[in-house]
């Protein structure tokens, strides 16, 4: 998610009340809040690669103010944000504050980002937002508090001004995770490029192209930060998308296809699975040999009793997915939009003028006769791409998580017959489960006996690979050394 805004409107981004601060700690907020926004900038230079872990930065600052070492979480599995740092800033972290732009995950027998702060003697910590999700949510903050590390967390300990907008900076870097936190879809972004009349194509249908090759990397950019794009059959039939992110670096999303009749092209970029995977989602029954076609060049079909945009985006939320960007035409969209599954709307405005009262424009009927009724975009931003305009805006609030979590203790004063940390039952169904990382969908490589020797051990890329292997394979699966963070 691009989030480099130069214009933005006042408009509250989130629905929570911030106090005002006395005007003695004013210079310490406007410190605190300018590390933390810069945790949360270095967290965002890995959007896409870490997902489903959150995007982790932090910053080791000096007493006298000085930046001593950062780190951000290159990807899942990789060293935490909060050791590279501390490695960064060496003797300097000694005494020092560390500022994190989000708790870390730091689960049952990982607590490395802990004891990266804790042993490198950080005195202070200032946490932008707690972990989003439940199991995780303040373990790390107690944890650190009882090493005798002072923590403040935004938002809870103090407030201001500058602190609030630091701490939406936090939010926005992990909107698809609290997102996933606090409902069952994943966070949805519509991207169209426009023309300044407001057509997305021709009447023709043509639409190569209505944005500068500038804006058009900035999409690759928004593709290389989500899990999956989905487009609908229209765009297949009409564009022959590739949708791969070709900005020369992050990850290639899922490319996902959701057609009511499957009525597609039997040669398409989209069927090209070498590079990056296809989905294409249909009505229970669609075209039987088609879907033989389909599957036999290696694109996955899944068939849906209700197909509509909400069924598809809690089915991929099951799946794992954090992310998805909407690259569809007027018709999915303003179905998408209907159902309540879009949250951010990103247009391309490009200054053309096209024409043709048949041409498309980027939402079909929303069923709205007055201008009263128009969705109003909150936190919007302005920003010049070559000769385009992009303008972004959030059609749902960021949704701001209690600050405040039920201890071990409370749990159990709640719900007696409820132990949070049963260690015989453990879950693993979701990815973001406490033990998500069992999950077949989680990218997590797991290291394995292999064979009968006891020290021989082979390292598969995810639990599904291992799963690949046929039976009479020597491997045996004993134990993962890994969770969720
Ligand atoms: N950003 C942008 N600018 C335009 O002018 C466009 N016509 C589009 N179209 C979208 O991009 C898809 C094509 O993607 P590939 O280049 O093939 O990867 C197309 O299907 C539309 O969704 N976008």
């Amino acid at each position: 998610m691009a989030l480099s805004f130069r214009i933005c409107s006042s408009s509250p981004l989130i629905c929570r009340a911030t106090l005002s601060n006395g005007d003695n700690s004013r210079n310490y907020h406007t410190t605190d809040a300018a590390f933390i926004r810069r945790a949360a900038d270095l967290s965002e230079m890995s959007a896409g690669l870490t997902s489903p872990h959150p995007n982790f930065g932090c910053v080791i600052a000096t007493s006298s103010g000085k930046v001593a070492g950062e780190g951000y979480l290159y990807a899942q599995g990789t060293k935490p944000a909060e050791a590279l740092a501390v490695e960064a800033a060496g003797e300097f972290s000694r005494g020092a504050t560390a500022y994190l732009n989000m708790e870390p995950g730091d689960c049952h027998g990982d607590h490395t980002a802990v004891s990266a702060l804790v042993q490198a003697g950080i005195e202070r910590v200032v946490v932008g937002i707690r972990h989003p999700l439940q199991h995780l949510r303040g373990s790390a903050i107690r944890e650190l508090r009882s090493h005798g590390i002072e923590v403040n967390v935004l938002g809870e300990d103090f407030e201001s001004k500058v602190l609030e907008d630091a701490r939406k900076s936090c939010l926005l870097v992990n909107a698809p995770l609290i997102h996933r936190a606090c409902s069952r879809v994943p966070f949805s972004v519509l991207k169209y490029a426009m023309t300044l009349d407001g057509k997305i194509a021709a009447s023709s249908g043509h639409a190569a192209w209505i944005s500068s090759k500038l804006s058009r990397t900035r999409v690759f950019e928004l593709r290389g930060g989500s899990d999956a794009v989905i487009v609908g059959g229209n765009t297949v039939r009409q564009d022959d998308p590739r949708l791969t992110a070709r900005h020369g670096q992050g990850h290639t999303p899922t490319r996902i296809v959701m057609t009511q009749s499957l009525d597609l092209p039997e040669k398409a970029n989209l069927w090209d699975v070498s590079e990056v995977s296809t989905i294409v989602v249909t009505q229970r029954g669609a075209r039987k040999s088609f879907q033989k076609l389909l599957a036999s060049k290696g694109v996955e079909v899944v068939e849906f009793d209700m197909l509509n945009p909400r069924e598809v985006m809690e089915y991929f939320h099951l799946r794992g997915y954090l992310s998805i960007l909407w690259e569809c035409g007027g018709t999915l969209a303003a179905s998408a939009i209907s159902s309540s599954v879009i949250h951010k709307v990103v247009a391309f405005v490009a200054p053309k003028i096209i024409g043709g009262s048949k041409a498309p424009s980027p939402v079909g009927d929303l069923g709205m006769v007055e201008m009263t009724q128009a969705l109003n975009l909150i936190d919007v931003c302005y920003e010049q791409v070559g000769p385009d305009m992009l303008v972004s805006g959030f059609l749902q609030p960021i949704p701001d998580l209690l600050p405040v979590i039920p201890s071990e203790d409370a749990t159990v004063e709640i719900d007696p017959s409820v132990d949070p940390f049963e260690p015989s039952i453990i879950f693993f169904y979701k990815t973001w489960d406490l033990y998500g990382s069992f999950s077949n969908f989680s990218p997590h490589p797991i290291r394995m006996p292999y064979g009968e020797e006891n020290d021989d051990y082979m390292t598969w890329s995810s639990v599904e690979h291992y799963y690949q292997v046929p039976h009479n394979s020597p491997c045996k699966m004993v134990s993962c050394s890994f969770k969720t963070t």
